[in-house]
């Protein structure tokens, strides 16, 4: 029987078990949670008075001529409403706002967590889902965890109060309803799983369509011109309406619990009514005591009817919270290590790849990069060039770690890079990508994103350098104008320069950078390689070269093909040697 009883048990457990997550986050506020505990019993307690001031008018009142007493009941009735009104009052807020509190600490945590997951994680999760986990998902949390927490400790303490009234009123009759209840908190139980899992699947599918619609609103020109707007359309209006479909079915497995425990709790209190009747017939029971009974059947039956619906939307959250814990609980696999090692101040930038072999996790074991080994001595300016896909990006890749070596070591200043904290490895290194990202925040704000509160006196000095500060004084707020979707467009050109500023102004002794010269016109190519010529005097560089100016310039070139080094030396050598670079040099610099 035991045994049988078991896996029944923790499944029920189960249904509920991620919620636990909430709990830290709850017990925080512990005297917000004693003082809603205190309202509610209040409340309860007000409640459950008032089924025995009706006995009293019943029995005494209308009974006896006794205007006093009737005066009396009355006055007594005002108070405990008083009570319960304030009370209640006070649960509300108190629950409600303990909700609001919970959930946007959980909200900042996750948001925290996914801002140190790594590179491996974000190559198959998708932007829009997470938003949704962020935003959808803690809702549906705080629905849960505020109104559902309120109305189900209301009704628990008026259930529980209402069952020890009735026992105490009529010890028989209580028999009868009581019998009532295993029948209908069995399949309550037993639903509340599937309610869960149904409104999983719903809560999937918004996500995914989120997921979509992301990804082409940030696209949306790309969708015009290609004309692709129906099928986008019409993919999203079947993920719609696929959400709308299985969080129907969750619906309406939560009506149909809900109707049958209304129909079988009110069965029941007729059932009570009927026997009652009887014995005030024969004389056993006054009208009053049976009014009293009632009226406790009925308040502990509406407690249990709205606990059913409490418990679907329990089970409903549980799904949210489950989604957000497997979050949570992944682990970044790119971390500092219990002991970081400290760079010596001040940085040299001596960097070197020994042996190093990688490949991407999605690339099933095709090397990126190959037994490659490479040291580029501090101050040195180094070249890399090589065909599309040969492994240039992921040598910045692996040098930031944003991944891990397979085998062999990455190393700045003779340090393993893994045995670093990221953070410190990730600031001795500017990286001016070749498609700078620029935020939504005003021209300042751009500048100074490696180094938040830099003030404006060397934000300034950086864009002079960058040659950036001309056209950031001619835009219409100078550094206050407001960037991206929803202030001015800056071109290719001008997006490079406030990117290079942002390297000035990091002051790393190292500096990634990764050219593009497509994005530019003669007149800015000028101004970006003096601006570059700037920011690599005195530091560590290493360039993946799409310009002759930057090959030209550099101490050395390193030629990479299928992730190895094939050649390496100075321009007019490797082009002597008329190997590979004399072939790339030929077709991109036009020598
Ligand atoms: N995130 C990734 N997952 C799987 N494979 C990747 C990933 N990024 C790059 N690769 C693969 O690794 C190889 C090296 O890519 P990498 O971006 O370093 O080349 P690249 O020399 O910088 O090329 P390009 O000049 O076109 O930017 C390529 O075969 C590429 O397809």
């Amino acid at each position: 029987m035991t045994d049988e009883a078991a896996p029944e048990k923790t499944s029920r457990l189960k249904t509920l078990a991620p919620l636990r997550r909430l709990l830290p986050y709850a017990l925080r506020y512990w005297l917000r949670i004693l003082l809603a505990l205190i309202a509610l019993s209040v409340a309860a307690g007000a409640t459950l008075a008032l089924p025995l001031a009706v006995r009293a008018m019943i029995d005494q009142g209308f009974s006896k001529d006794n205007a006093g007493s009737v005066n009396a009941s009355f006055g007594a009735l005002i108070g405990v409403v008083g009570a319960l009104a304030l009370a209640s009052g006070s649960r509300y807020y108190l629950v409600i706002t303990l909700g609001e509190r919970v959930v946007a600490d959980l909200r900042s945590d996750l948001f925290q967590h996914l801002t140190r997951l790594d590179a491996r994680f974000y190559e198959t999760a998708k932007t829009g889902e997470l938003l949704s986990r962020l935003t959808s998902d803690t809702t549906q949390l705080k629905s849960a965890f505020g109104a559902s927490a309120s109305i189900a400790l209301r009704n628990f303490f008026l259930f529980l109060g209402a069952i020890v009234m009735m026992v105490v009123t009529s010890f028989k009759l209580s028999l009868v309803a009581l019998a009532a209840i295993p029948v209908i908190v069995l399949p309550l139980i037993a639903s509340g799983r599937a309610v869960k899992g149904r409104s999983r699947l719903a809560q999937d599918a918004l996500a995914e369509a989120s997921a979509y619609a992301g990804e082409n609103l940030a696209a949306v020109r790309t969708m015009q011109a290609c004309g692709a707007e129906p099928q986008i359309v019409e993919r999203f209006h079947r993920a719609a309406e696929a959400a709308y479909t299985t969080a129907r079915d969750a619906t309406q497995l939560r009506a149909l619990v809900t109707a049958g425990a209304i129909f079988l709790v009110s069965c029941s209190v007729v059932a009570v009514l009927w026997l009652g009747a009887h014995d005030v017939l024969a004389g056993k029971m006054s009208s009053g005591v049976l009014s009293q009974f009632v009226l406790y059947a009925v308040l502990g039956a509406s407690s249990l009817g709205e606990l059913s619906q409490v418990w679907s939307e329990a089970a409903a959250a549980a799904g949210a919270a489950g989604r957000i814990g497997e979050i949570l609980r992944v682990r970044p696999t790119i971390a500092a290590p219990p002991k970081p090692k400290a760079l010596k101040e001040p940085v040299r930038g001596r960097i070197a790849f020994e042996k190093v072999s990688f490949s991407y996790p999605s690339a099933n074991g095709v090397k990126a990069i190959d037994e490659l080994y490479l040291t580029i001595e501090p101050g040195e300016r180094v070249a890399v060039v090589g065909p599309s896909g040969a492994g240039k990006s992921t040598l910045f890749q692996l040098l930031t770690r944003f991944y891990d070596v397979d085998s062999g070591a990455v190393s700045l200043d003779g340090i393993d890079v893994r045995e670093l904290d990221p953070r410190a490895l990730r600031r001795s290194i500017a990286l001016a990508p070749q498609d700078p990202v620029i935020f939504g925040t005003s021209v300042a704000e751009n500048i100074a994103y490696g180094r938040y509160g830099a003030p404006r006196r060397e934000i300034e000095a950086a864009a002079r350098r960058a040659q950036a500060h001309d056209f950031i004084a001619a835009l219409p707020n100078g550094y206050d104008t407001q960037l991206g979707e929803r202030g001015v467009t800056l071109s290719g050109g001008q997006r490079q320069r406030l990117a290079i500023a942002r390297a000035i102004l990091a002051d790393a002794p190292v500096l990634l950078l990764d050219e593009a010269t497509s994005a530019l016109d003669a007149e800015n190519e000028k101004l970006v390689q003096a601006a570059l010529e700037d920011v690599m005097a005195g530091r560590t560089s290493l360039v993946i070269a799409h310009r002759l100016a930057t090959v030209l310039e550099a101490d050395r070139i390193v030629v990479l093909e299928g992730g190895r080094i094939v050649e390496e030396g100075v321009h007019e050598t490797l082009v002597e040697n008329g190997g590979l670079y004399a072939r790339l040099a030929r077709l991109q610099f036009n020598v």
